[in-house]
């Protein structure tokens, strides 16, 4: 079964008198373990698209299904639930609550998960040595670097066991060095769990990486590239 599966996606943004189309008709199917890149021109529907997938915004035609659930199926209160159980989420500005430590972020998602609290202690931090930052679990995130407070953001993505990462321009705001750190750990979640990634983005360097680039002009599909491994 395909972990992501979008039919006919279409958005169109209603914020005023004149409607803005941002999505039109995008079929997308995304199976376990694949490392895909959305790519595309400012304004294509990248984070629209990537929104819907993660159930954060409703389409407004079109359906999206995740490991076989159809989103628009869901109640809100269902959505919640669903979010939290099956999709991790990065975000560029890493999102990460400020008044917790590394250890705190990450195991705050198993708490709402309801999991018993020596589960999610030891669990966060084997997270948090996979990602390379068991020296750092005690750090808030202002006494961490960008890439070091993005890692985190994984590990946090992780800890829900999520069916799929998704991560919406995960560089952005990281130099070349942390990129490319954070792309090699990526990559390595990727071969070494499984773990299914897929994430927007404008930079050169990291679009190399991917094994997968769709792209995205004028919220349609443009090109759909598969990469050797
Ligand atoms: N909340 C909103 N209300 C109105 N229009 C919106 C809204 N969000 C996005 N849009 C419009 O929808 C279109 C697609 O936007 P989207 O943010 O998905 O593109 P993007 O490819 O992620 O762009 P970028 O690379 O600049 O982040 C754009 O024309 C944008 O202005």
């Amino acid at each position: 079964m395909a972990v992501i599966e979008t039919y006919g996606i279409s958005k169109i943004y209603n914020p005023g008198k004149v409607p803005v189309p941002a999505l039109n008709g995008v079929n997308l199917t995304i199976e376990k373990g694949e490392f895909t890149a959305i790519v595309g021109p400012s304004g294509s529907g990248k984070t629209t698209l990537l929104n819907i997938i993660g159930g954060l915004d409703k389409p407004t035609g079109g359906k999206a299904v995740i490991q076989g659930t159809e989103l628009g199926g869901l109640s809100d209160r269902e959505l919640v639930d669903f979010r939290l159980h099956h999709i991790g989420f990065v975000f560029q500005s890493y999102n990460l609550i400020p008044v917790l430590t590394a250890i705190e972020n990450v195991s705050f998602v198993m708490q709402m998960q309801g999991r018993p609290a020596k589960e999610y202690h030891q669990k966060s931090m084997a997270l948090l040595k996979e990602v390379g930052l068991e020296d750092k679990i005690h750090k808030r995130p202002s006494e961490l670097s960008g890439g070091q407070q993005q890692r985190v953001a994984v590990a946090r993505a992780l800890a829900s066991k999520p069916d799929f990462v998704l991560a919406d321009e995960p560089t952005a705001n990281l130099d070349s060095v942390s990129t490319a750190d954070l792309l090699d750990m990526m990559l390595e979640l990727n071969k070494i769990e499984d773990m299914t990634f897929v994430f927007s983005t404008h930079d050169q360097r990291v679009i190399e990486r991917a094994r997968r680039v769709v792209t995205l002009v004028d919220g349609k599909i443009d090109k759909d590239e598969i990469r050797a491994a």
